[in-house]
């Protein structure tokens, strides 16, 4: 079977959204190859792969590639994405000078090919993700294993922001707190929530795709009843406006701790309703924040009320740790 490959040359900072576009409009199989800053050092203490030398890519850019199936309307699909990506700009996100071209590729070529990369990701001390399909015995006993087929959604840990976010909720998730995951993907966060001790967890996703994929990664993991998955945008499927209730999806309002890595833009969307989530003292963990957005996501939340309790950095991402107050 033959697939069509649609590879676009666009900026590290607007990678994330031009891959979800491309998931939107059909892709079967999305792929981001590595970007980041030329001549850098990578951290592969805990085994961590690079599919591509940064020496290849300009520092600040990225490549992505979405595969289609034979029959789909090529043109369509270029049209609606060029289109997505001129909207971001009102965003003010730097898409850059966005090339696109088409390949047609014999499957072989794609379909298994990134899963020959994806190996076991020790991302702490005390988490691992293994994609199933791998074997891998822990190197110690308090190490916790993420089982993970990403399939289509995001979130395999080998992109920064993930891997932040999960040694992020290790400063703070200490055993028994209730979790709201917006923006799960393939439910990453919240599996590792759970794993590092978590009560329950609420993920959320806008994308069926990505609540397809969670809901069976979280059962892959044997979760199923402690994360609710559902799909929703943002906080919008519980009422914060009233104060303590049981949602009826696994965790009573307040919580405290709400986790959200998404790109700056959106997390700014929404701090009021995180605020209104949050118990007095509760975390929120803003990540998916690219370096040229630490400052906007900060002084947003500093006038919605939390002050900066940490912030951590991978490569040019950060994730920030607001308390409520
Ligand atoms: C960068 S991915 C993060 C996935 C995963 N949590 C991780 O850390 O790897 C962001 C996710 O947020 C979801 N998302 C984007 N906008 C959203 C919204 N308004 N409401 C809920 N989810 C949203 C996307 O569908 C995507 O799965």
């Amino acid at each position: 079977m033959y697939w069509h490959e649609l590879t676009i040359h666009t900026t590290e900072e607007s990678q994330e959204m031009i891959s979800n576009f491309l998931h939107e409009a059909g892709a079967g199989g999305v792929a981001i190859e590595e970007s980041g800053t030329l001549n850098k050092k990578r951290d592969t203490s805990y085994g961590q792969w690079y599919e591509h030398d940064l020496n290849d890519i300009p520092e600040g850019q990225a490549v992505i590639q979405g595969y289609f199936a034979d029959g789909t309307d090529l043109q369509a699909v270029e049209t609606e994405v060029k289109s997505r990506i001129d909207e971001l700009s009102s965003f003010h996100i730097d898409t850059g000078d966005v090339k696109m071209s088409w390949r047609r590729v014999h499957e072989d070529d794609w379909a298994n090919a990134w899963k020959q990369y994806f190996k076991p990701i020790r991302v702490s001390e005390r988490l691992t993700i293994k994609p199933t399909w791998e074997d891998y015995t822990p190197e110690s006993e308090i190490e916790k294993i993420i089982e993970l087929d990403p399939g289509m959604a995001f979130g395999t840990g080998t992109h920064p922001t993930t891997s932040l976010c999960l040694r992020t909720l290790e400063t703070v998730i200490t055993g028994g707190e209730e979790v709201i995951d917006v923006g799960t993907g393939s439910g990453i966060l919240a599996i590792g929530a759970m794993k590092l001790g978590a009560r329950h967890v609420l993920a959320i996703d806008l994308d069926p795709v990505a609540v397809a994929s969670a809901t069976e990664n979280v059962s892959l993991n044997g979760l199923s009843d402690q994360v609710t998955v559902r799909e929703g945008d943002l906080l919008k499927i519980i009422d914060t406006q009233n104060g303590d209730k049981d949602t009826g999806l696994g965790v009573t309002l307040p919580v405290p701790v709400v986790v959200a890595n998404i790109l700056a833009e959106i997390i700014v969307l929404f701090i009021e309703d995180v605020y209104k989530a949050l118990q007095p003292n509760g975390i929120y963990i803003a990540s998916g924040i690219y370096k040229n957005k630490e400052d906007l996501v900060e002084q947003e939340l500093i006038k919605g009320g939390f002050v900066i309790e940490a912030k951590h950095r991978d490569e040019d991402w950060i994730a920030i740790v607001a308390r409520k107050v």
